[in-house]
């Protein structure tokens, strides 16, 4: 969809900003440029919609050379988003975002009205603020109706120079997911120029790592974390890449342990004293944990929640069904969430399993360890053997005696009250 044919860029001062690029953005892919700070990132963009004409070589959006195309009709087809949105200041926000439709000649109720579900899907409510001034909006709220009004003429290619680089970084994270989100839906072929590698990594399908004015890799960023192709590419990336790999690293059948589950409803399992079960509703999602009996039935620890503690029969089973003694667990991520997720929802709930479910219905499908989650981090750095992660316990911390389960590491954490 954008491709670059030998370009490079001169600047008149004798600057080489871009020396002989090559490469191509398939048709809704996303790429993100990154590098550091003067490294052509901003120079290659500008030449898609000739802010900037290349010294020599072409660019072709749509097979068709760049240089040969009207500028004004080449940019209708092409949103463009900024750092500094460059929004008009005496336009309410309903206005700024219907700009470019108006330019092109669409009545003004219909082109409001395309503006108001534009704002809606940015995350922006148009009743709220689509009459205010952008001088009446947070960092966060400006950089949306950016995108909005990039969006507006439906262009099948969006060139976005660091949009979300003016915001702290609780905003940018979220609307990094909003714009995500979004992409999924419109398949937009976008370029991204960045120099945060953290968001390099997050948004791109593939990542163009830049040197001086040429790309060292252009790779999915797991290819780049997982082996960077040069030493400038592996120092870039750094030494901590493998926490980076996290959040590119989805979760997968093959990473989880399969516990004993039992339903809210039954009756307690008859061997009620070994293993640690995962507790399902009735309609199969993941409600939390049964203790091992003797858990429930020795005195709640400190700290402990849930189950009252009970008094199993001499056949080794309890009065009252699983419900009674089930302890609430609520930490879960969807199969194909990241790894960071799953860790992050470790974290948060303070777990030492995390529930596995189904992305569509959030039926349960099995628990994420801290060693399975090592494991597969291990395997997708393609380091060692990777097999040798979860052997030794079923993750539930299954009985005592065998020095390794007894709940100190994957056993799932007691719900705080
Ligand atoms: N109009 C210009 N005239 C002369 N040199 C320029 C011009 N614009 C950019 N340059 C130079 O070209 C090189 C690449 O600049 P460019 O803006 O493309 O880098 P960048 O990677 O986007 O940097 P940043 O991350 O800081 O925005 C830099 O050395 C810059 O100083």
């Amino acid at each position: 969809m954008i491709r670059f044919e030998h370009v490079t860029k001169r600047y008149a001062d004798g600057t080489t900003a871009v020396d002989d690029l090559s490469f191509e953005v398939g048709r809704g892919e996303l790429v993100t440029l990154v590098g550091p700070s003067g490294c052509g990132k901003t120079t290659t963009m500008k030449m898609v919609n000739r802010l900037v004409e290349p010294s020599s070589g072409r660019v072709l959006v749509d097979g068709r050379d760049v240089a040969a195309t009207d500028p004004v009709e080449l940019r209708r087809g092409i949103g463009y988003v900024i750092q500094q949105v460059g929004l008009f200041p005496h336009r309410t926000v309903l206005e700024n975002t219907a700009t470019v439709p108006r330019l092109l000649g669409e009545r003004r109720a219909r082109a409001h009205a395309r503006a108001a579900e534009l704002l809606e899907l940015v995350g922006l409510d148009p009743r709220a603020f689509g009459d205010r001034y952008p001088d009446q909006l947070s960092g966060g709220q400006r950089q949306r109706v950016g995108v909005a009004r990039a969006l507006a003429a439906d262009p099948p290619v969006l060139l976005m120079d660091e949009p979300f680089g003016a915001v702290d970084p609780v905003v940018r994270e979220r609307l990094q997911s909003e714009f995500l989100a979004l992409q999924a839906r419109m398949r937009k072929t976008v370029l991204f120029v960045t120099h945060d590698l953290e968001e390099a990594v997050r948004l791109g399908d593939r990542m163009a790592v830049y040197g001086h004015g040429t790309i060292e890799q252009l790779d999915p960023p797991a290819a780049v974390l997982g082996s960077p192709a040069t030493p400038y590419v592996a120092e870039f990336v750094g030494a901590d890449r493998a926490l980076r790999r996290l959040s590119v690293t989805p979760v997968e059948e093959s990473h989880l342990d399969r516990p004993p589950v039992v339903r809210l409803d039954d009756p307690l399992p008859r061997a009620w004293d070994g293993a640690r079960s995962v507790v399902v509703d009735a309609e199969g999602r993941p409600y939390g944990w049964l203790p091992a009996a003797a858990e429930a039935a020795g005195p709640a620890a400190p700290g402990t929640a849930g189950a009252s503690p009970a008094r199993t029969s001499a056949a080794g089973a309890a009065p009252g069904g699983v419900r009674e003694y089930a302890r609430r667990m609520e930490a879960r991520v969807e199969l194909g969430g990241s790894l960071r997720e799953a860790f992050s929802a470790m974290l948060r709930y303070d777990a030492g399993w995390v529930a596995v479910v189904d992305p569509d219905g959030g039926r349960y499908l099995g628990v994420l360890t801290p060693e399975r989650l090592h494991g597969a981090l291990r395997r997708s750095l393609g380091d060692g053997d990777g097999d040798g992660v979860g052997d030794g316990g079923d993750g539930l911390g299954n009985g005592n005696g065998n020095g390794e389960g007894d709940g100190t590491e994957a056993a799932p954490a007691v719900t705080r009250p």
